[in-house]
């Protein structure tokens, strides 16, 4: 009979979007039972796999894991160990590539690749630093769930078990997905799921009045009346955990044929590497160098909270959708929106500084207008556009894989779109994809995505309408694009909304006319200066005239 010397019962975590200690239900738990000794487990294991159906993860094959080819025969001989093999080899994913549906973008690029990349490294620091750790894998989550609990039961002299494993819920459908196959996967080692609510939201999900995901109304302004007074409709925050239990001694390693980094800029160097050598990559028109990117930020926790803090003590809270104060520029917008995404900060936690400098309740901003008055115009905003990102999540809840249907929410089957197999539409796609359509502040809009990863939502309004409403081009080839380029691209946020300008979501939606191409374009600059308000224009004015130089 074997004789252990200690059991090692270990609860692995699988780690979604909510890559922040602060204000996060599975942390602060487990830090609650571990700090009063009543955790039912020894060891935590987080993981964090990098989804290979969502960013191009063959950056990461290793060639020792390659079938070799004889260079004669180009038949595979053997499997190569531990030097480089001789002959020409090929390492072939167990994965498709990551690439959109419908036009074959790559679904990942480079801007969103890098903050996302360097948002888990900050977690996995953080997480460091009370204690624990992070695995970060790439590939499946089951395929990855099932790789460690097979491996984690290897000989030791040590009993080593899973004991449970916690995943955060999701709304998309390929998230849903997911969690369906940690359920089978965990269910056939008899090991107990436990799915946690995402609560990076403003509004919990235990406070709204829906008994059923059909009870989400098809429209906003009926949405809004759910929570009469925003300010106080969002829960506390949680504080970060002090400590965590520690990582179990042996992680199975990545399992073949990837092989992961352990440094930062080899995670980012191994995500970009297949996405320069896609076309995609040589179509995209260089970024002027005089021209300011407006959203230059690092991905990670402690940055989102920076800029939080920055956007209250600067008073831009305050002025936030004043277009006639002076706070043009940088912080006419928030720029929260990547973090939010993926949860390096939550909507209540925005809501609760927000609320400590309406109330003055500590230092943060006492030299900015508004410091201890209550609610103003500019925080009532921030909070009016956050419930925005609720409502559209809960619209995924509700329609599931319609969110990704041409004919939209409305199911509207009457619309005749163009599609890319017609070459003139195709040459029409490719001018919206390089920002060369023609239409000046179209283009301004999309080379500023393209180029940053972030343009504001009034101009992302004006190129998904021109795109889906004046071109009639089928609309999910623009959310691709989109997908592609945003910093800050969220599921429900990105295709919601392009149903939303498409003419087919929730909500009746006037029709954004951006005029005729006509000489010198006066029509598009009018309807620049009544749509986008005065804000992002200063540094998109400035890049434009940069541009037009380029493009024109
Ligand atoms: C075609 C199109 C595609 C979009 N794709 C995305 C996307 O992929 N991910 C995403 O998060 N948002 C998306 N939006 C919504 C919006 O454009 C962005 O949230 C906003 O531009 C982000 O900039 P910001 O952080 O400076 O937000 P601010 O303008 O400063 O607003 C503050 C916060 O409120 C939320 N918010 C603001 N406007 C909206 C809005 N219209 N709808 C929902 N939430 C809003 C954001 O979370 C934001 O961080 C899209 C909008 C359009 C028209």
């Amino acid at each position: 009979m074997r004789v252990y010397n200690q059991d090692l019962r270990a609860n692995l975590e699988i780690v979604r979007r909510e890559l922040r200690l602060t204000d996060n239900p599975i942390l602060h738990h487990i830090s609650e039972l571990h700090s009063k000794d009543q955790a039912p487990f020894s060891h935590l294991l987080p993981v964090y796999v990098f989804p290979a159906r969502q960013v191009e993860v063959g950056g990461f094959l290793d060639p020792a894991t390659a079938t070799c080819h004889s260079a004669k025969t180009d038949e595979p001989s053997s499997r190569c160990t531990d030097r480089l093999p001789e002959f020409p080899t090929t390492i072939e994913s167990p994965y498709p590539p990551a690439r959109s549906v419908v036009a074959g973008f790559p679904r990942c690029g480079p801007h969103r690749a890098r903050f996302w990349t360097e948002s888990v490294w900050e977690f996995k620091n953080g997480l460091e630093s009370i204690g624990s750790g992070l695995a970060i894998r790439v590939g499946r989550i089951d395929d990855i769930l099932e790789n460690m609990l097979h491996e984690f039961k290897r000989e030791s002299a040590v009993k080593r078990e899973v004991v449970g494993v916690w995943i955060t819920a999701e709304d998309g459908v390929a998230e849903k997905t997911d969690e369906r196959n940690v359920f089978r996967v965990a269910g056939l080692k008899k090991i107990p799921v436990r799915v946690w609510k995402d609560e990076k939201y403003l509004i919990d999900d235990r406070d709204l009045p829906y008994m059923t995901p059909k009870e989400v109304p098809d429209s906003f302004a009926e949405f809004r009346k759910t929570a009469a007074c925003l300010r106080t409709a969002s829960r506390k925050t949680l504080p970060r955990p002090a400590s965590l239990p520690p990582l179990p001694g042996r992680i199975p390693a990545q399992p073949i044929p990837f092989r992961v980094p352990t440094t930062l800029d080899g995670w980012i160097a191994g995500l970009l590497k297949p996405l320069y050598d896609t076309p995609v990559a040589a179509i995209i028109p260089p970024w002027p160098l005089t021209a300011v990117p407006q959203h230059a930020d690092l991905g990670g926790e402690a940055y989102a909270l920076e800029r939080l803090k920055h956007l209250i003590a600067s008073g831009a809270t305050t002025t936030y959708r004043y277009p006639h104060l002076s706070s043009h520029g940088e912080d006419r917008r928030t720029k929260l929106t990547a973090w939010l995404a993926l949860g390096c900060i939550t909507a209540r936690q925005i809501n609760e500084h927000l609320l400590d400098f309406e109330e003055g309740r500590t230092a943060l901003g006492h030299h900015a207008d508004g410091y201890g008055i209550g609610e103003n115009g500019g925080t009532a905003s921030i909070r009016a556009e956050l419930l925005w990102r609720d409502y559209l999540r809960l619209c995924t809840r509700k329609y599931g894989c319609k969110l990704f249907r041409l004919e939209g929410f409305k199911g509207d089957m009457d619309r005749a779109w163009k599609h890319g197999d017609d070459p003139d539409v195709n040459r029409q796609i490719q001018r919206f994809v390089e920002g060369r359509t023609g239409v000046p502040v179209v283009d301004t809009a999309l080379r500023e995505m393209s180029s940053t990863g972030y343009t504001s939502d009034h101009a992302r309004q004006i190129a998904a309408t021109y795109f889906g409403r004046q071109l009639g081009i089928d609309w999910r080839i623009g959310a691709e694009w989109f997908e592609y380029c945003l910093v800050d691209y969220d599921v429900s946020g990105n295709w919601g909304h392009w149903q939303y300008w498409a003419g087919v979501g929730n909500d009746p939606v006037g029709y954004l006319n951006l005029g005729r191409k006509r000489e010198g374009n006066e029509e598009q600059e009018d309807c620049l200066k009544a749509r986008l308000d005065a804000d992002n224009l200063v540094t998109l004015q400035s890049n434009r005239r940069e541009m037009q130089r380029t493009l024109y």
